[in-house]
């Protein structure tokens, strides 16, 4: 037999790319949880570093802008001089952040046009001072000289409209100040929301592709059932249904296939073939060994020991059913014997039952009762109807003859009749009828004689 692929190979196989997808699937899915817990720690050091530090620049730049409100309100020298070191304290920190802004990577932008604003707001602020302290020294001067003092007046006059326009000046560049943070701080959050925009869409392709993996696994788990099912468990079931039958047709054994279920299948139908040969040859055999016991070997008629179990058996029948019986003797059959050997007797022995088959009626039980001796039972029928048929075997045997080695035999036999009477019993008859062939051998063989039965025989007397 061919050896294909069998099942376990198939089943191995399926187990295989099972395994294979379930554990791409893991992989994969182990790759994007330790690529997206990369882009987080990136993300939170990065971009939100940067976010946090523009954040506090915005703080320091309002905090500059507010320390300028200050100077501009200092009416003593100590006040303006804290108020101004409080604006170069904001300047350190602005410049600090802007040079750690620079060196992240999140903010790929540039800082000059800040860094110039700065520069500018900062001078701005030392012009203010300037006239700040002119103005708390033209201050002090008028109190001196008193309130009516007009060329301190003017002086304060003039003063305070310069500090006007350097507020102005000082106003519109904290704007630009404050316009250029915000600027860098919204690029930074959009920079933000596009990475986690571009990390969404990442997560949205790795779990489209994981649900994939994950539909291709159950696709193959399902694949795998079916195969299982339909290949393994819905054959073995069906083996299992033909072989619990007591005689499963050749169709039922299903052996297509190449696989260690169709050579399973293959073996029980051989083995099956074998059972059913051996039993049709158990059967010939009963058959035969009935036949034998039953038959006589050399006539093929029934033997003693069958006849007599039939009469057994039909003993309450005949009790009440109208019967004769017939025993037959081949005469001088010992001569024959004698004169032509055994196989010669034997001839004449089958000759002999040949022409009782065929003279006595269907009915009849005709058994060979030992030797060249016959017994036949004919049921309905009386001793001279009986009589009468035995007489046309009679006529016909002496017509037959029996050729052996080139010699001719002429074989002729006796007949005894016996008819029932009621309340006789069969032995009555058989032995009345063996006593009519007795008689017929008595008086010159070759004859019918027919005893009729007394009735002393039905009461059980024995005549002798
Ligand atoms: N060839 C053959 N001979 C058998 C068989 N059975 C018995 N015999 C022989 O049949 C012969 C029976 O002879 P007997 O009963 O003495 O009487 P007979 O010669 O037939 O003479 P009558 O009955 O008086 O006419 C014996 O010689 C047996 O050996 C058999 O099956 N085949």
């Amino acid at each position: 037999m061919r050896k294909g692929f069998g099942l376990t190979v198939r089943l191995a196989v399926l187990t295989g790319l099972l395994t294979l997808v379930i554990l791409s699937t893991i992989g994969l899915a182990l790759m994007s949880f330790g690529e997206y817990r990369q882009a987080l720690s990136r993300l939170s050091d990065e971009s939100t570093r940067a976010l946090m530090t523009a954040s506090r620049l915005k703080q320091q730049s309002e905090s500059m802008v507010g320390s300028g409100a200050l100077l501009l309100l200092a009416d003593d020298h100590f006040s303006r001089r804290q108020a101004m070191f409080e604006i170069s304290d904001r300047e350190e920190w602005i410049r600090e952040l802007l040079s750690e802004l620079e060196a992240s990577p999140a903010t790929q932008g540039s800082f000059t046009a800040l860094e110039t604003t700065l520069v500018e707001l900062v001078e701005n602020f030392n012009a203010l001072d300037a006239l700040v302290r002119r103005r708390i020294d033209t201050q002090a001067l008028r109190l001196s000289r008193g309130p009516h003092d007009e060329d301190s007046v003017v002086r304060l006059y003039h003063l305070e409209e310069r500090i006007a326009e350097q507020m102005r000046t000082n106003r519109s560049l904290s704007m630009e100040l404050g316009v250029a943070v915000g600027y860098h701080v919204n690029h930074i959050r959009s920079q933000l929301d596009a990475s986690v925009h571009r990390l969404n869409e990442e997560i949205g392709q790795r779990e489209r592709l994981l649900a994939g993996f994950a539909g291709m696994a159950m696709l193959v788990l399902l694949v795998t059932v079916l195969y299982v099912s339909r290949s393994v468990v819905h054959r073995v079931l069906r083996l299992h249904r033909a072989i619990s039958r007591e005689r499963p047709a050749p169709e039922e054994l299903d052996v297509s296939g190449n696989d260690e279920i169709a050579r399973m299948a293959s073996s029980i139908q051989r083995y099956m073939h074998n059972i059913s040969d051996n039993e049709r040859r158990i059967l010939a055999m009963n058959r035969e060994l009935d036949f034998m016991a039953s038959h006589d070997a050399l006539t093929h008629l029934y033997n003693r020991h069958h006849f007599e179990r039939a009469i057994n058996e039909r003993q309450q029948a005949l009790d009440s059913e109208l019967y004769s019986v017939v025993m037959v003797d081949i005469d001088h059959f010992k001569r024959i014997n004698d004169n032509h050997g055994h196989d010669a007797g034997d001839q004449v022995i089958r000759m002999v039952a040949d022409q009782l088959s065929r003279g006595l009626p269907d009915s009849a039980l005709l058994a060979r009762y030992g030797g060249e001796e016959f017994v036949a039972l004919v049921p309905g029928c009386s001793a001279a109807a009986v009589a009468s048929m035995l007489e046309t075997i009679r006529h016909a045997l002496m017509g037959a003859v029996v050729r052996v080695d080139g010699v001719t035999l002429w074989v002729t036999a006796s007949f005894g009749v016996a008819q029932k009477i009621p309340g006789a019993a069969f032995d009555r008859c058989l032995k009345a009828a063996d006593e009519a062939l007795y008689e017929a051998k008595r008086r010159g063989r070759n004859r019918v004689v027919v005893r009729p039965l007394r009735q002393s025989d039905s009461e059980g007397g024995d005549n002798g």
